[in-house]
């Protein structure tokens, strides 16, 4: 999987046939995936595989535009990743317009003859840039002789255009920043139009690219994701066939549960696995709110002890992961193999809330410098799955993310109750007990710390501010002293960011009267805890969970 192929194979209904389909090529940049997403903010559907990826995953994909990401490679250096082979006739012959970003641009000009040399100097940060030739496609005549601020990131530059080029833009200091060639429909920008927030007129770019250059269409509607899903399961699930929805009570099982009740009603089965890994009061919450709230049965498979023994004494992050996916599978297949014997006909199919930064991140592109296609964590929905299980996946929200669910969901009319709770792992509280989940008290002391943060976090009105917030319990122990006794004892870390999205993040900051009354309940109400530490790091380097 994260393979274009994969990709094309889980290509939405609502994708169209390709013409108002953008692909983004991800040679490594730690903004691929904001090209994404901005795209999709411009109402296009926009994709992200491999920059490697073979080239007839991309033909089979027949996207109207193709935007080559940047990346950490000098395009100088060995092992550096190109095209895929014969990927520029593919692009001509197709009519695509493709837009270099950063390596992107520089891999273009080098592929097409240019030169691409290390800068006098390196442009990190924002820039000025100054719009130079009034025939540019990407600015228009009015931008000429004009300045915007922009996001660069680059130590090489291009020196040498390749034949049929013009420099559309400079920056202040001299460097090239925008090329085009428009009779053979290549672009290229050495900064960054996603970020935004640093690149203002970004956005304005990124319009005229898809709208006027291209002439894509908005076409990308989540009322039109809905419907065209539906239809796609209508379709794929026989009349007399009933499924398993594997369901969390979080945000993206509740959204899938909902989309596909719609499409097949009652023959849909939700499954809540209490896997002994939750936190405080979840199951029965879960439990309550369901059938009160949403009207959707769901049955309760309480497997705590099964997923606890098979985690005794497992410490490798990636190996309680995996453990925890195998264990998942096989109750749903034990939930399968009891309803075949309810209902006459074993379920072949089971539903999961699976995202796409669930798979962008447990299945990184070969060759993207970000990951050098190492898995970062294996997310238990995607790689940490067995390789030999037997129902199929439904996975209607596999293209989204978390945002576009939440639309999605509203949509739907799913409670707000539900559409804004903060994210939960299915791995739970196994990735957040270090180590070993079994030693000793450490569930239950987390499950305490978790509920008294979050309960306080909810009562100073910051729930909605904050993407995600929970507590770490932490297998050091350290000397305190609490009622004059001197304490051995375990310190907790508590972690909180803001995102949009989960791929990036960074940590929030709380006042400091909030933070000493959190300290105080904690240390107060908590055997076993003495200290309490805050994770202040964003996302990168760390990542939200700490395994
Ligand atoms: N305890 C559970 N019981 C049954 N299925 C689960 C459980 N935990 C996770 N899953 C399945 O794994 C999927 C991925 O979990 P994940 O936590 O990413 O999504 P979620 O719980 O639906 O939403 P959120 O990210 O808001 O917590 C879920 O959508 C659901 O299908
Ligand atoms: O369902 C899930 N199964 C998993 O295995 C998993 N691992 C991380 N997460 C959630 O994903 C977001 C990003 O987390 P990381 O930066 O830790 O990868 C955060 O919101 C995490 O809580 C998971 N969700
Ligand atoms: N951000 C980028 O894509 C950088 C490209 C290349 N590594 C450079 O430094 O010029
Ligand atoms: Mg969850």
């Amino acid at each position: 999987m994260g393979s274009a192929a994969a990709a094309a194979a889980a290509l939405p209904a609502s994708a169209g046939s390709g013409e108002n389909l953008v692909l983004i090529l991800d040679y490594g940049s730690q903004y691929t995936h904001l090209i994404t997403r901005r795209v999709r903010q411009l109402g296009v559907l926009s994709l992200c595989v491999s920059g490697t990826a073979p080239l007839a995953a991309l033909e089979s994909l027949r996207p109207r535009a193709i935007v080559l990401s940047g990346g950490p490679h000098s395009v100088h250096a060995e092992g550096a990743p190109t095209f895929p082979e014969g990927f520029l006739d593919f692009a001509d012959g197709a009519g695509a317009h493709v837009l270099g970003v950063c390596y992107g641009m520089q891999l273009l000009v080098q592929s097409l003859g240019g030169a691409v040399e290390p800068g006098e100097r390196q442009e990190y940060g924002k820039m000025e840039v100054e719009g130079t030739a009034p025939s540019s496609a990407l600015y228009g005549e009015a931008e000429t002789g004009k300045r915007q601020t922009v996001w660069m990131s680059h130590g090489d530059e291009v020196v040498r255009l390749p034949e049929g080029f013009e420099v559309v833009a400079r920056s202040v200091e001299g460097a090239v920043a925008a090329i085009e060639n428009r009779e053979k429909r290549f672009y290229g920008l050495q900064y960054h139009p996603e970020v935004v927030t640093h690149s203002p007129q970004g956005m304005e770019t990124l319009r005229r690219f898809l709208f006027d250059v291209c002439g894509i269409k908005a076409d990308w509607k989540m009322q039109d994701v809905l419907d065209e899903e539906i239809k796609t399961i209508q379709s794929m699930v026989g009349p007399d066939e009933d499924v398993i929805c594997a369901l969390s009570g979080g945000v993206d099982s509740t959204v899938v549960a909902t989309l596909v009740h719609k499409a097949i009603g009652d023959r849909l089965h939700c499954v809540f696995v209490d896997n002994g890994l939750l936190r405080y009061k979840e199951r029965e919450r879960v439990m309550s709110t369901f059938e009160s709230d949403l009207h959707l049965p769901v049955t309760c498979v309480d497997a705590s002890e099964q997923f606890l023994s098979m985690l005794k004494g497992i410490e490798d992050p990636e190996q309680k992961r995996k453990i925890i996916g195998r264990e998942f599978i096989a109750v749903f297949d034990d939930f399968a193999h009891k309803l075949e014997q309810k209902v006459g006909k074993r379920p072949e199919y089971l539903v999961q809330g699976t995202l796409y930064p669930d798979v962008i991140e447990s299945c990184p592109p070969p060759g993207s410098g970000r990951t050098h296609s190492h898995t970062i964590k294996s997310h238990h929905n995607v790689g940490g799955l067995p390789k030999d299980m037997k129902l199929k996946l439904i996975e209607p929200l596999k293209l989204l993310f978390k945002d576009e669910v939440r639309k999605l969901g509203s949509i739907l009319n799913v409670p707000d109750s539900f559409l804004k709770r903060h994210p939960f792992p299915g791995p739970g509280l196994a990735v957040r007990v270090l180590g070993d989940v079994t030693q000793g008290n450490a569930l239950d002391t987390l499950r305490q710390v978790d509920d008294i943060f979050v309960q306080a976090i909810k009562d100073a009105g910051l729930y909605d501010k904050i993407w995600q917030a929970f507590a770490v319990f932490l297998p050091v122990q350290t000397v305190g002293v609490q009622g004059d006794q001197r304490t051995h004892s375990n310190a907790v870390v508590l972690r909180a960011i803001t995102s949009e999205d989960g791929m990036t993040a960074d940590w929030y900051y709380f006042d400091r009267e909030f933070l000493v009354d959190v300290v105080n309940k904690i240390c107060n109400n908590v055997r076993g805890i003495n200290r309490v530490c805050q994770d202040i790091t964003s996302k990168p380097p760390a990542t939200v969970e700490w395994e």
